[in-house]
């Protein structure tokens, strides 16, 4: 298991990865946030997901998604080698489940940019190590806005995004935090520090066990 050194923490305990599942409507800020995080926090890595919608400028394979054709997409459904997969926007995307069982063993934290029918999937699978977390816009209109602005997507991608928005956004009750993206600093220190917070659960640092025994143990002092 990791014994993770880092300046913040001094007294390095082995420690369980945890899931960190930042969701919201699409243009609401998620990729945004996750982007800061991730050039931030060497303890966190991006799930990067298997889809099947084609690249979008800026964008790298392997990096941001696997770019799959259908047929590939499907043979892996077929495989079970997804941890979970849902249809979103007349594509498809999964997270491919190598390596992840294996880096939570490790002390790897994974961050995961998916939607509410994935958190459904991993919060059913393996609750104790999800952190879901639920990204609101400030209104409906600047999420429209923020969709115009971005420049990725045709005006009828944009009109499809915005009708699902509302079926996306009836979904925040079922995470654990919600957050405003109105200030993306403000967000994103937030999201930072829900992250610091679940690191210290108790069920998830494994090595304090251990830790109090020595330091409680008769020969101690
Ligand atoms: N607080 C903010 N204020 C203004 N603009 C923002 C803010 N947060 C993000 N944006 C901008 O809004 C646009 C959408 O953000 P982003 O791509 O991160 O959304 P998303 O939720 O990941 O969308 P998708 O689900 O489609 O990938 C981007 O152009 C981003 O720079
Ligand atoms: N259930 C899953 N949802 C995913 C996954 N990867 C991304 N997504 C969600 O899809 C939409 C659209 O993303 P975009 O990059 O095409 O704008 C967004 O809500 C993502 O969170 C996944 O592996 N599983």
């Amino acid at each position: 298991m990791a014994d993770p050194v880092t300046t913040e923490n001094p007294t390095p305990l082995a420690r369980r990865g945890l899931m960190f599942i930042l969701s919201s409507p699409s243009g609401a800020g998620k990729t945004t946030i996750a982007r800061r995080l991730l050039q931030s926090d060497a303890g966190i890595a991006l799930s990067v997901s298997a889809t099947t919608r084609p690249i979008r400028p800026g964008e790298t394979d392997g990096k941001d998604y696997h770019f799959v054709e259908r047929g590939e997409f499907d043979a892996m459904v077929e495989d079970h080698a997804f941890l979970e997969w849902a249809h979103v926007f007349g594509n498809s995307y999964g997270t491919p489940k190598a390596q992840i069982w294996a880096g939570l063993k490790a002390g790897t934290d994974f961050l995961f940019d998916i939607d509410w029918q994935g958190t459904q999937q991993l919060s059913q699978r393996a609750r104790e190590d999800v952190v879901p977390v639920f990204i609101l816009p400030p209104s409906i209109d600047e999420l429209r806005r923020r969709l115009i602005a971005r420049g990725t997507d045709d005006k009828n991608v944009i009109e499809a995004r915005m009708e699902r928005a509302r079926a996306e956004i009836s979904h925040w009750s079922d995470y654990d935090y919600v957050v405003v993206n109105d200030d993306v600093d403000r967000c994103y220190e937030q999201v930072r520090r829900i992250l610091e917070a679940e690191r210290l659960r108790r069920e998830r640092q494994t090595g304090l066990v251990n830790f109090v025994r020595k330091m409680t143990a008769p020969d101690a002092v």
